[in-house]
């Protein structure tokens, strides 16, 4: 039986709604568009400001500027590789001389075969210029070839260096800026401009290419009769026309084409995507998207369709005006043949060299275009280059030859960009070194958020944190970061081998086996290892060939592992034990405990409040604030109800919840009774929806059949 696809069915009703319809009419959103992206997708890319550039400006305007961005290109590709640079100037220059003598002695040849006499003389005669036509072209093809190596080596290295400048500054920008939504959009831009510098170069030899080539013809031209060379503007100006409707309409077409592309492409992945296979099978997702891939596939083919119906549309108007041009010119060039103002051997080169000519043009104005909008991406780079120099970290400061004896807080205020709350607010402590500190409060109270200040990280907005009494604004921060490990909450899951993932925190020693062996002991990562098929040199992402995927708490090890391996004075664990096992947990929680005897300052960030009962200080943060501090006894015995105690208290109901439910209740419960349903780390979860069974074991939902 043929099954009903309503988006198909949607997308055959817009074909016949389109016949008859202006085909350069842009085209309608397709309901699954509007269903799952609402709209058209859309990037917020900052790059994507100059999608179509050239679309929107002048080709006089882009001409002007074109010397400017050749000069721009040449400075590039010297700082890349000098020599390449020359070794394609001077090869394009050689071509192109080539280039003039092949069509000289084309002339030459055609003059002693047009000449009167036996043919076998003519032939004869024409012999040395025939071999001095196999010569240029022998020539120019060497010479292409050269001119092709060492440009195509030019290239990557444009890329690379470009990639690097720009690299190497946003590596040392400060946090802070990191996240803000205007250094971004300078960085996405800036990330075009890497493959815009090897695209620049590409097209920049384009020009110089076909500029060449048309300043050989009209040379040429010039010296079969000097007025032929009108005749190729005759002939260039309806071409370059033609070129750049061409050129804009395509680049239009890609545009359009670009918006399905981006669509199709998130449902493609969304529908192979080992995360979403669960969902796409257990709630039916599966053929419902595939109904909107394939609604949208064919809205797409037949925007192909449009666009080729238009481009032939193009294309034949183009032909036509070109075929009238060059009627006009060769028919002047037949007067000119016929009225004894040119040999015929002449008009024959100057046919030849027309056609080179015109073919040269519409190379030129094609790069001109590409080469216009690649500068844009260009000046980007540039911009987010600049950006991330006058952002950084400074490289200047103090020096911290040791870990901190103590940091210390003193009415720190920090508010992060964009945000128009503070995340904390006058805060003041103090950490001394060999302490274990733990950072308690509900979500978004701002622990991570001080641990990063902390470790330096961020600065702060106003108030001082000080290492040894001395504000971090004024160390070196590259010293004080050497002195810092970090576990933080969304640790990065490095899709490198185990090996990588561990020494990554201090590369130096990437080759320490003892290390590396005494970092996984003391992360309880050994078995973890023993799994892996290449022990440390196993890839630890899929997708991969060999590459593996670890589960949540085997990743915690390996991240707790790369603390270790760092031996740092100072260890900030933001929640690192969150994916781990109950005994994995309390056996993590002792290792890191252990470590502040061995002299380190450990900082633990934790929802976990029983694992803090031994820490030295404990401090409290309530939206931003430090409300309470002191030891767990201190902090239990407050009167009242403190804020550690309420939610200590809370967390300990939970576990002493009826197992069996005997006393008819489900749930945890609290001091004045059962708990609400979720309730997490003293801080209430998302509502569930109770479901009571019904007598027949089904679940009674309102599904309403
Ligand atoms: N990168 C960020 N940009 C903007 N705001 C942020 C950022 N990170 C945190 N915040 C905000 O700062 C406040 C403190 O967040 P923080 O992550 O420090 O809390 P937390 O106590 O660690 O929370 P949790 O227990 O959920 O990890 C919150 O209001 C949060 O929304």
């Amino acid at each position: 039986m043929r099954q009903h696809h309503p988006a198909r069915a949607r997308a055959r009703k817009r074909r016949r709604g389109r016949t008859g319809a202006d085909p350069a009419a842009p085209p309608e959103h397709a309901p699954p568009e509007q269903l799952l992206f609402g709209g058209r997708l859309r990037s917020s890319w900052g790059w994507t400001v100059h999608e179509g550039a050239q679309l929107k400006t002048s080709f006089l305007t882009i001409l002007r500027q074109i010397p400017t961005l050749v000069g721009h290109t040449a400075a590039l590709g010297w700082r890349a590789d000098p020599v390449a640079l020359v070794v394609v100037a001077v090869a394009q220059l050689g071509q192109a001389a080539a280039t003039a003598f092949g069509l000289l002695a084309t002339n030459r040849v055609l003059v002693s075969l047009f000449a009167a006499g036996p043919t076998a003389e003519r032939v004869q005669d024409a012999l040395p210029s025939l071999i001095g036509v196999a010569a240029a072209s022998a020539l120019a093809a060497t010479l292409r070839a050269v001119s092709f190596a060492a440009s195509g080596g030019l290239g990557p290295k444009v890329e690379r260096i470009a990639a690097l400048s720009m690299l190497k500054h946003v590596i040392r920008v400060e946090m802070e800026h990191m996240e803000r939504a205007d250094f971004h959009a300078a960085l996405d831009s800036g990330q075009h401009g890497q493959t815009a510098a090897r695209r620049l170069i590409e097209h920049t030899l384009g020009i110089v290419e076909a500029a060449m080539a048309l300043l050989a013809v009209s040379g040429v031209l010039a010296v079969l009769h000097p007025a032929l060379l009108p005749l190729l503007v005759a002939v260039i100006v309806p071409k370059a026309w033609g070129t750049v409707r061409a050129a804009r309409r395509t680049y239009e077409s890609v545009q359009v084409w670009l918006e399905h592309v981006r669509q199709l492409g998130a449902l493609r992945r969304l529908l192979i995507s080992q995360d979403a296979a669960p969902e796409l099978r257990v709630h039916g997702a599966g053929p419902f998207l595939l109904d909107q891939f394939d609604g949208m596939a064919a809205q797409a083919s037949d925007e192909q369709t449009r666009l080729a119906h238009l481009e032939a549309r193009t294309d034949l108007g183009t032909s036509a005006l070109s075929g009238l041009t060059a009627a006009v010119t060769y028919g002047l060039l037949a007067w000119l043949l016929t009225h004894g103002h040119m040999p015929l051997a002449s008009g024959a080169t100057a046919v030849l060299a027309l056609t080179s000519g015109t073919a040269g043009l519409r190379r030129l104005v094609t790069n001109i275009h590409h080469l216009y909008e690649q500068s844009l991406f260009m000046t980007d780079l540039i911009r987010a280059r600049e950006e991330a120099k006058r952002r950084a970290i400074p490289a200047t400061g103090a020096a911290v030859p040791e870990p901190p004896a103590e940091i210390a807080f003193d009415r720190v205020t920090f508010r992060y960009p964009g945000r128009d709350r503070d995340a904390l607010d006058e805060v003041s402590l103090s950490v001394r070194k060999g302490q274990v500190i733990a950072l308690v409060g509900a979500n978004g109270s701002g622990k991570t958020t001080l641990s990063k200040l902390l470790a330096g990280l961020y600065l702060p907005s106003s108030g001082t944190v000080a290492w040894d009494g001395t504000d971090l604004r004024a160390l070196a921060r590259d010293d004080v970061f050497s002195h810092v490990a970090l576990v933080p909450q969304d640790f990065q899951r490095w899709p490198f081998t185990a090996r990588a993932n561990v020494a990554i925190s201090r590369p130096d020693a990437i080759h320490d086996s003892a290390r590396l062996d005494a970092a996984a002991a003391y992360a309880d990562a050994q078995r973890v290892l023993c799994e892996l098929p290449h022990g440390w040199d196993t890839l630890c992402e899929k997708g991969y060939e060999g590459g593996v995927d670890l589960s949540g708490g085997q990743w915690q090890r390996i991240a707790l592992a790369r603390a270790y391996f760092r031996d740092a004075g100072v260890l900030i664990c933001d929640e690192p034990t969150s994916s781990m096992d109950p005994a994995a947990e309390i056996d993590a929680f002792d290792k890191i405990r252990a470590l502040a005897s061995a002299e380190q300052t450990i900082v633990l960030v934790t929802h976990r409040l029983h694992s803090v009962k031994e820490a030295d200080v404990i401090f409290v943060l309530e939206e931003g604030r430090l409300v309470e501090h002191g030891d767990f006894a201190t902090l239990m015995a407050t009167e009242g109800p403190g804020v550690f105690r309420r939610l200590f208290e809370l967390q300990s109901h939970q576990y002493r919840t009826d197992p069996v439910g005997t006393d008819g209740a489900a749930g945890p419960h609290g001091p004045d009774g059962p708990l609400p349903a979720g309730t997490l780390d003293g801080v209430p979860a998302q509502p569930r929806r109770a479901r009571a069974a019904r007598p027949d074991g089904a679940p009674a939902s309102g599904s309403g059949g």
